[in-house]
């Protein structure tokens, strides 16, 4: 998966502005940036959902514009409220998801009832989604999009509103399929999240990437503000 130099504007507002990003098979990114900053459009752009107004996406190698549409079978999404049916059980709207990637379906049942156990859940497979907390709507939100185990799985604020234990199991979700040559791209707001979550972080500032470090022991939240403050002082120099 690649994005090229992508332009978006929305109502007349330029939101991407040569956003550029490659996921390499193996490896957890993470985008963060203030709010605004662009990291939803970015996620929708790469996943087709949006149409760059300049600029290409790659899904393995081919324009998402002219490639199979059978290559989105292996990519696992989470973008914005869970998508859902709430008159469906969790169980039954897993299923209907690893369905439409191609899954098997008794492997992908086997892998969402570990994951669900992983992530606290396991319980409330059985429960209409209505009846259902946020959080939980969020795990299955998270379980349909990893149980057909995707290619690349694209996550934004996958942590939103999990608690400590579903966190520790989401993120040793994400580092099994890191070392079974997945590649992951995901946004949060945590330094501390980030730091142990991914190698490699993005940082997202008006409309594109300013700069990519790598965490390992670095005070991010300071590299961050610097970056942030440095891009700034330019844009100003250059106005
Ligand atoms: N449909 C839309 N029409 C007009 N402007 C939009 C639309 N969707 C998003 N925007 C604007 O695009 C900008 C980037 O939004 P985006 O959701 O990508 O930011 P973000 O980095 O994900 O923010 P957050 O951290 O708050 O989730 C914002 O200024 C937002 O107001």
């Amino acid at each position: 998966m690649a994005i090229e130099d992508a332009h978006v504007a929305l109502s007349g507002h330029p939101v991407l502005r040569g956003f550029t990003l490659e996921l390499v098979p193996g490896q957890v990114r993470a985008l963060i940036g203030l709010n605004g900053a662009g990291k939803t459009t970015a996620l929708r752009v790469a996943l087709g959902m949006l149409a760059p107004d300049a600029g290409r996406v790659f899904l393995h190698g081919q324009d998402i514009r002219w490639g199979p549409r059978r290559a989105w079978r292996t990519v696992g999404h989470l973008v914005e409220v869970p998508a859902t049916y709430p008159e469906l059980t969790a169980r039954e709207n897993i299923a209907d998801t690893a369905r439409l990637h191609g899954a098997d379906p008794h492997e992908a049942a086997r892998r969402a009832q570990g994951l669900a156990e992983a992530l606290g859940m396991g319980d409330r497979l059985d429960t209409r989604v209505q009846r259902l907390s946020l959080g939980t709507r969020q795990k299955i939100g998270l379980i349909s999009a990893l149980s057909h185990e995707p290619t690349v799985a694209i996550l934004d604020e996958p942590t939103n509103g999990l608690d400590p234990l579903a966190i520790v199991a989401f993120r040793n979700e994400v580092r099994r399929l890191a070392a079974a040559g997945r590649s992951i791209l995901l946004t949060s707001h945590h330094f501390d999240e980030l730091a142990r979550i991914a190698d490699h972080v993005d940082i997202l500032h008006r409309g594109r990437i300013i700069d990519t470090v790598t965490p390992d022991g670095r005070d991010l939240e300071k590299v961050f503000f610097d970056r942030v403050v440095a891009s700034d002082l330019a844009d100003r120099e250059l106005a």
